[in-house]
């Protein structure tokens, strides 16, 4: 395979008007670090990487090298220069100790005898290097680089954090970017930094960000507003409402309140109190997300515009798509691995009232068909595709309630599919006669989009944003 180069992006701390310093501009040249040409987005550093190397994993006959195998989220994160932390590794090596220089490869979900698709190993498998290893024959395929050990086997399966890999040679390159400039720079996704952008959030203004986690545009429009003003994110997750905690905490932005809420039921009924409920979580709550994702909000009659009644209807029908359950199956076999709630205080809310918020960001979860490194997209159907885009529409529909006139909503998506995209802006715009679709911003938008307005499909980049909504005349 010819090697070819990729992206990562990084932004300095202090935002778009403050230039990079003196020493980085010199780093600059001849670097694998280039500044972006987008106007408006000077401040932002382009990381090149370089791939796919060859690696010599030393395999041969008799003579396994020592292994881990990680699963396929970790792998995606390795391929954009993450090490191996310990949640992610799958199987290992009998004997591997710290310090043990091994060979790390991806299992892949392999379509499995009850029809869904399964990775087939069991978290702690160990490997003999043998015929029979899950994975034996297809590894040779499935490598991802070499790293060295920072704890034993027996270590890395019983913590629940940690680096349990030092990825010392990777099939693609990245510079590290481990405590450089630290509290000065942090690595971002180019969408994010967009989507953050084409939301324009103003300093002192109320923002939701509905499905937040990991937190990746909720602190990019935090430093847009200098953290200053709330921003309220929010995601149904326990354990992932902590990452954004973590992230925020790690950048020192003040502005970010967390929340665990489904987004479907964004909208505070009537009779609700403001009082939001703080949950400790030490016990592990399991098959939570199961539970959410299947229930749907009945709103108060009384209280929704005639239009939206009939948004409303759909939303009476429980949803549970196949993937969930296919994943609840999983789960029961595996245990519950990363769905374990981890200890932390996390607030529960309620929902909020209409027209509170200036923003609101959706940034639905999605088929992710646009997303790179993918390493596998085979759980997608018709079905599922279909089940996606009515799964936005309803959240839509909430962050419709949420935004006050005049305000402005961004829809982004990191899929290609129309369904859940373009689709999305005729139903919003068919439903909600108040809305208009803003103007496209400066951005760098590929003309090959056909200069559908709306949509901003970035050039040179991995993912893809969706599209842009703009909320321009008073709700009626
Ligand atoms: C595309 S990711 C968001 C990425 C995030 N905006 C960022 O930039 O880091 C979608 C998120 O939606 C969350 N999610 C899925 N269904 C949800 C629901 N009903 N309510 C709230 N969050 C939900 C998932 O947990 C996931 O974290």
């Amino acid at each position: 395979m010819k090697e070819t180069g990729f992206e990562d992006c990084t932004m300095a701390e202090d935002g778009p008007n403050d230039n990079p310093t003196n020493e980085l501009e010199d780093s600059l040249q001849n670097s694998p670090i280039a500044k972006c040409q987008i106007p408006g987005l000077e401040y932002v550093l382009f990381v090149k990487g370089s791939g796919p190397h060859s690696i010599d994993y030393g395999v041969a006959p008799g003579a396994p090298p020592k292994e881990v195998i990680v699963s396929r989220k970790c792998a995606e994160a390795v391929l954009r220069g993450a090490q191996v932390f310990v949640p992610g590794v799958m199987a290992c090596s009998a004997h591997v100790e710290k310090g043990d220089a091994v060979a790390v490869s991806v299992a892949i979900e392999q379509h499995g005898p009850d029809g869904g698709w399964a990775i087939g190993m069991t978290r702690g498998t160990v490997l003999q290097g043998l015929q029979t290893d899950p994975y034996y024959s297809e590894r040779y395929g499935l490598y991802i680089g070499q790293g060295i050990t920072k704890m034993s086997r027996a270590g890395i399966f019983r913590v629940s954090e940690g680096i349990a890999v030092d990825m010392n040679n990777r099939v693609f390159k990245l510079p590290s970017f481990h405590d450089v400039l630290e509290g000065e720079i942090f690595l971002q996704n180019l969408p994010s930094i967009v989507a953050a952008h084409a939301l324009d959030p103003q300093k002192g203004e109320r923002i939701l960000d509905m499905c937040a986690a990991p937190g990746g545009k909720t602190t990019a429009i935090a430093i847009l507003m200098k953290d200053e003003g709330e921003i309220v994110a929010a995601d149904r997750s326990h354990n992932k409402v902590l990452d954004i905690q973590k992230l925020a905490a790690e950048m020192s932005l003040t502005c970010i309140t967390t929340y665990k809420l489904d987004a479907l039921k964004a909208v505070r009924r009537r009779n609700e109190s403001n009082d939001n409920v703080t949950v400790q979580s030490s016990e592990p709550l399991r098959f939570h997300e199961e539970k959410t994702f299947s229930t749907v909000q009945v709103l108060n009659p009384e209280k929704v515009r005639n239009e939206i009644v009939s948004n409303e209807k759909e939303n009476e029908r429980t949803y549970v798509s196949k993937a969930d359950i296919r994943k609840s199956n999983r789960r029961m076999r595996n245990g519950p691995g990363r769905n374990q709630c981890l200890g932390g205080r996390v607030e529960n809310s309620k929902g909020f009232d209409p027209d509170s918020f200036d923003r609101v960001l959706l940034d639905a979860p999605c088929s992710a068909l646009g997303l790179r490194p993918r390493l596998f997209a085979g759980e997608e159907t018709v079905g599922s595709l279909r089940n996606h885009a009515k799964y936005q529409r309803r959240m839509f529909d909430q962050a419709v309630k949420l935004v006050r006139p005049g305000g402005v909503i961004v829809y982004s998506t990191c899929t290609i599919n129309p369904g859940e995209n373009e689709a999305l802006v005729r139903y919003a715009l068919d439903t909600y006669k108040f809305l208009s679709l803003a103007q496209q911003v400066g951005l760098n938008a590929d003309s090959s989009s056909g200069g559908r307005a709306g949509n901003v499909y970035l050039k040179g980049c991995h993912d893809i944003y969706g599209v842009l909504m703009d909320e321009k005349a008073e709700k009626s």
